[in-house]
């Protein structure tokens, strides 16, 4: 299995942001995406994962491959830890729930409520949900936020143990992961042009 991503535009509010990306992530590879603030990484990672169409171009994989982390957890705040993390294995069909739980050292706050937990503990039952949904290419937006050093080390681990059972990683962010086995892309020279207006008059009327 592969993530070929081929010539891709995407546009923000109808504005597009980025345009002719390609890359190919394959079965144990992580890519990082780079880029300032606004640039469109985010842009980019949503359409990857079919949550908004691409203005061009391919993604040559299914979105049911693809498990997606945004700036939200998505977390139910009334329901437990381990409730949150059950929810989304009857979701994904998966048993999952304690390999999610052990990866982000969540056992010993299993039974707390999830609307109780700290923003960096919320975070890590985010990431927790990747695991259980089983599926291989784990497309992540900013997924540090909020972490402390030992919790980016424990994601830095997640990630390094999914990609070696064959999974796949595609990670925006501004930290250094301390993954050095991930490629790098920088989005900074893929900026979408500005069109060129084809009436001169006409883009003043
Ligand atoms: N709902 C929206 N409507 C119009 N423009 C938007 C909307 N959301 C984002 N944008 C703009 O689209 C561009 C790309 O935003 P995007 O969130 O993809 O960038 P980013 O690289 O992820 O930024 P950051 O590093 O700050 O998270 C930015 O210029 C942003 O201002």
């Amino acid at each position: 299995m592969e993530l070929k991503v081929t010539d891709l535009s995407v546009a923000r509010g109808g504005v597009p942001v980025l345009e002719g990306v390609s890359f190919t992530l394959r079965a144990g590879e992580a890519l990082v995406l780079r880029g300032p603030n606004g640039v469109g990484k985010t842009t980019l990672l949503r359409s990857v994962a079919g949550l908004q169409p691409p203005l061009s171009g391919q993604v040559g994989l299914d979105r049911e491959s693809m498990a997606y982390a945004g700036h939200a957890d998505g977390i139910k705040a009334t329901l437990s830890v381990r409730e949150n993390l059950d929810f989304w294995a009857d979701v994904f069909a998966t048993d999952r729930v304690g390999k999610a739980l052990a990866a982000f050292e969540l056992d010993g706050l299993a039974d707390r409520h999830a609307g109780n937990l700290s923003a960096g503990q919320k975070r890590r039952l985010g990431l927790a949900r990747m695991v259980v949904t089983g599926r291989p290419v784990w497309v992540l937006d900013e997924p540090t936020v909020s972490l402390d050093v030992d919790a980016v080390a424990m994601f830095a681990w997640a990630v390094r143990a999914h990609l070696r059972d064959g999974g796949m990683a595609l990670i925006a962010t501004h930290i250094d992961l301390g993954l050095d086995e991930a490629r790098v892309l920088n989005l900074g020279p893929f900026r979408a042009r500005a069109p060129e207006p084809d009436d001169f008059d006409g883009a003043f009327l």
